[in-house]
């Protein structure tokens, strides 16, 4: 019997790139990645008020390449920050679209996923799905501990990514993901750091929010103390605390870039400071690997690093210097965003799955919903 052909495209917006893909089951036919420089989205107040920016570019770009949206069966985008859930596939319902318009864990890029996969899907008659949103929460009670209990941590990382290659390393180990023990460090726009422990990420740091490594545009960890002071200095409004931590942070508030490509010129025509800024970020992700090491209680069967950074083999180098003794290395640059969003809706279209209702977790949580 013929195999049923689906035609699926996929959205992954992040903080420095849009990228997206049109794949005919799990095979790509199609992808491009848009990027972001700062300049170009600074002008939006807030992540939400970009959604009709990067989806005229999304469609525009769509047209030029002669794509017909008409002959597509579903759109899949990434997911964002609303209530923290299983890993799995879901359609973009209400309480779905409500969540990530309000940013209900916060604000970040990936909110317009889902928002747009919608729109574009409803004008077509297709379904809208998310996969592996950047809450999927599979963190150990003992790692919720922050020593405030008025703020627990929380599970906001580059989950479909990690997952991705964690599975794809497990491939190549000839293993299966639930019985290794893997470090994974998504080096993009915000860098996250995952202890995978046999099929679950029991810890990794609040890539969003002000932990782990800086990062391109992130502070990561700042110094507490010194945080509340400058909060109630007078001097700032709570925006601008907010852009010192995500977007105007790390490599954009050393060198003005997030740009690792542009730092990685700088350096090769002899920019001290660049490279003096590149090492640090680079000292602090390995910090942040040996500090999860201890997580996994040193029985470590690979470091796994991906994302854009690790394009940068001078930043993975420095990387490996610090880390390589803790376990094989295993570098997967860019990432695999976008085939596992195409097989997360394939599976759901295969009715090899059901869609997961978002709803009902909803429900289940005691959160009430109207539309
Ligand atoms: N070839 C490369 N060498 C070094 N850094 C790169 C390369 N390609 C991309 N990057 C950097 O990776 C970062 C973005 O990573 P990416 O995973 O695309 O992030 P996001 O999904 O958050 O937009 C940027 O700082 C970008 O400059
Ligand atoms: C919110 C965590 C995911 C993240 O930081 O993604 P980007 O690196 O794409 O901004």
């Amino acid at each position: 019997m013929m195999q049923q052909v689906f035609r699926i495209l996929v959205i992954n917006p992040g903080s420095t790139s849009t990228k997206i893909g049109l794949y005919e089951n799990e095979r790509c036919i199609f992808e491009k990645t848009i990027r972001h420089p700062y300049e170009q989205l600074k002008p939006f107040e807030r992540i939400i008020d970009q959604c009709l920016f990067r989806k005229t570019l999304i469609v525009k770009q769509l047209d030029y390449e002669g794509i017909n949206l008409s002959k597509i069966d579903a759109i899949c985008g990434r997911g964002g920050l609303i209530q923290p859930i299983e890993g799995g596939t879901y359609e973009v319902d209400d309480a779905m679209i409500r969540d990530l318009k309000i940013g209900l864990n916060g604000e970040h890029a990936s909110n317009l996923g889902g928002l747009i996969a919608h729109e574009i899907a409803t004008s077509l008659n297709i379904p809208a799905y998310i996969v592996d949103p950047v809450v999927v929460d599979e963190l150990q009670d003992i790692a919720r501990y922050s020593g405030i209990p008025d703020i627990p941590r929380k599970s906001i990382f580059h989950a479909l990514n990690q997952k991705a290659v964690a599975r794809r390393a497990a491939k190549e180990l000839n293993r299966p993901y639930e019985q290794l023990h893997l470090i994974v460090v998504h080096m993009g726009g915000g860098i996250t750091v995952g202890a995978h422990k046999q099929g679950r990420v029991i810890d990794v740091n609040n890539g969003l929010h002000g932990e782990g490594p800086f990062s391109p545009e992130r502070a990561g960890t700042v110094p507490a103390g010194d945080l509340v002071q400058l909060c109630f200095s007078g001097q700032y409004y709570i925006d601008e605390v907010m852009k010192k931590l995500v977007g105007e942070g790390g490599l954009m508030a050393y060198l003005q870039t997030n740009d690792a490509v542009e730092v990685e010129q700088r350096i090769a025509n002899n920019d001290e400071v660049a490279l003096e800024v590149y090492d640090a970020m680079a000292y602090q992700v390995a910090k942040e690997i040996g500090s999860i090491s201890t997580v996994l209680k040193g029985k470590v069967d690979a470091i796994i690093l991906t994302g854009g950074l690790a394009y940068g083999e001078s930043f993975v180098q420095m990387i490996a210097n610090r880390v390589a003794w803790i376990a094989d290395m295993i570098i997967y640059p860019g990432e695999n965003e976008l085939q596992a969003l195409a097989e997360g809706a394939l599976r759901v279209l295969s009715k090899e799955e059901e869609a997961k209702r978002y709803q009902n977790f909803v429900e289940k949580s005691g959160r009430s919903f109207h539309v």
